[in-house]
């Protein structure tokens, strides 16, 4: 387990982190949320220890992460950081050089990888010449080429078609199914909304929410929607918190499932009913509301 444990941090006068803390739990992975200058990247950054908190810290396990740990979690900075003139094989040798892994087995570890991801074709083309998304996948094999024991990815999905979305997702999947802790930052909701197993939505440097899929949407107010023939503008009367109102159409929140038929049984007095039931809420809703 990876917890960041209220981490302050300015830069001048502005002060981006605000006693943030949430845990990115081994065998998940964790979606990191916000909107531009949440403080995604600046989280990141000091969970690899690349930049320093003001105060808080950050652990392993309960105990502060080591140098030893942080040099084997495999990061995807935001600034991809890679050699434009080598290529995307020799890169990923030159990177398990670097973490003393053998040159052979990094190779052969490296081709497979880029098979997965679908790069093997281009794996002797220098950087520079790949695509943008194929530079994204390269990116993505440099952070997996020495068996990271944690992953932290700074929008790792920006720019890959949806069959590359796909391939690392089921590679990043197998890293977080073989008890890793993942954390992935992401502005693409549909995304994270299919991708992950635990959310953290951030804004101005302080968490918002957090929990899995189903905590947040469980925490959501529900709603019903009523479609009649006639107009339901007597439902305001009904004593239900009426939030979208246009002539035989209304969306109300209510406190409990009968408040909410008793609205319905009302509404089959007064004339046909077209529908009626609960609003299903999306993430999409739930980053609305948190970020409101
Ligand atoms: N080195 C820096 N110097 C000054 N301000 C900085 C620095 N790094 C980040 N900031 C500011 O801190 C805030 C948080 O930035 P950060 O990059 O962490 O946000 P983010 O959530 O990753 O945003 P985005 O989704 O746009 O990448 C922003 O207001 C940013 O301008």
């Amino acid at each position: 387990m990876i917890s960041v444990v209220d981490l302050n941090r300015s830069f001048g006068t502005a002060h981006v982190l605000k006693d943030l803390s949430f845990d990115i739990a081994p065998g998940r992975m964790t979606g990191f949320v916000g909107g531009n200058g949440a403080g995604k990247t600046t989280t990141m950054r000091i969970i690899l220890g690349v930049l320093e908190a003001d105060s808080g810290q950050v652990l392993h396990d309960g105990k502060p992460i080591t140098a030893g740990y942080r040099a084997h979690i495999g990061y995807m900075p935001e600034e991809r950081g890679l050699y434009p003139k080598m290529s995307t094989i020799d890169q990923l040798v030159f990177l398990g050089d670097l973490h003393g892994r053998d040159r052979r087995e990094t190779r052969t570890r490296g081709m497979e990888l880029l098979e997965r991801l679908g790069l093997a074709e281009r794996a002797t083309s220098p950087v520079e010449e790949l695509s943008l998304g194929n530079q994204q996948r390269a990116q993505i094999a440099a952070a997996l080429i020495h068996d990271p024991v944690a992953l932290i990815l700074d929008e790792p999905f920006s720019g890959l078609d949806p069959v590359a979305v796909d391939v690392t997702l089921e590679v990043l999947r197998d890293v977080a199914d073989a008890g890793a802790p993942v954390l992935f930052s992401s502005h693409q909701l549909d995304l994270v909304e299919r991708l992950c197993d635990e959310l953290v939505i951030i804004a101005a440097g302080e968490v918002r929410a957090s929990g899995t899929r189903a905590e947040l949407l469980a925490t959501a107010d529900p709603v019903w929607e009523l479609e009649a023939d006639a107009d339901t503008g007597w439902v305001r009367g009904m004593g239900v918190r009426v939030e979208e109102f246009d002539g035989g159409h209304v969306r109300f929140g209510a406190d409990s499932e009968e408040q909410a038929q008793a609205v319905l049984a009302e509404a089959m007095t007064r004339g046909v009913v077209h529908r009626f039931g609960p609003v299903t809420h999306s993430l999409h809703d739930i980053f609305k509301e948190t970020l409101a």
